[in-house]
């Protein structure tokens, strides 16, 4: 029976990269498994009234996304993205309809906001935009306490900060 992980955060706080370090990791270990960026799963447009993250659409492209991947033998999904409420991790849950971890990774807004700023280098307009909604997202986040673990992304290598990743969730 495969397992999920899902690496949440604010914006910048290093999901996709953790992520993606979490499966090279897994990779390594020769754990079967797959890396799933959820905004990959809800770049349509437009998004329909009153969802502003398309989060319907995320949901219904996980479900089939993850199914796959299990089928095929995936042992461990590592998901990045964002879920603001308990509800959304239960939509999450069911959507890849196996045991799922929710991991925090909490930042330093002074560190966020550097990294955003390398990130967004040349388009001012998203780098304001994605900065206010990166301290808005951290409070909504704070207060929801939505994770099972939490780890700090503040410093060290992505690569360190996935095996603390695993160390936290207990897949290592
Ligand atoms: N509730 C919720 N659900 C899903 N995603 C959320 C949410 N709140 C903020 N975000 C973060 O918004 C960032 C992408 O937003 P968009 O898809 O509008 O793109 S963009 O702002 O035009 O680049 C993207 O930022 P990054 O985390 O930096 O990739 C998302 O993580
Ligand atoms: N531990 C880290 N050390 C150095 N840079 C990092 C670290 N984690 C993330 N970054 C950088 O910070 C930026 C934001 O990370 P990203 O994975 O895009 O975050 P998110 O997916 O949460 O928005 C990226 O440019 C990434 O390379």
């Amino acid at each position: 029976m495969g397992r999920a992980l899902l690496l949440t955060g604010t914006v910048g706080a290093g999901k996709t990269s953790v992520a993606e370090a979490v499966g090279d990791l897994l990779a390594e270990a020769e754990v079967p498994h797959a890396v799933i960026d959820l905004d990959w799963l809800r770049r349509s447009w437009p998004a329909p009234p009153g969802d502003r993250f398309n989060v319907a659409m995320e949901l219904r492209n996980l479900r089939s996304v993850a199914h796959n991947y299990l089928e095929a033998g995936a042992d461990r999904l590592v998901l990045a993205g964002v879920v603001e409420t308990g509800e959304q991790v239960r939509q999450c849950h069911d959507a890849v309809g196996v045991d799922l971890t929710v991991c925090r990774l909490k930042v330093e807004l002074g560190v966020v906001q550097r990294r955003l700023a390398r990130r967004h280098m040349g388009d001012h307009e998203a780098l304001r935009r994605h900065l206010d909604r990166s301290g808005e997202l951290d409070r909504i986040l704070d207060d929801a306490k939505v994770a099972d673990v939490t780890v700090t992304t503040t410093s060290g290598t992505l690569r360190e900060v996935a095996a603390d990743v695993l160390g936290a969730v207990g897949w290592e």
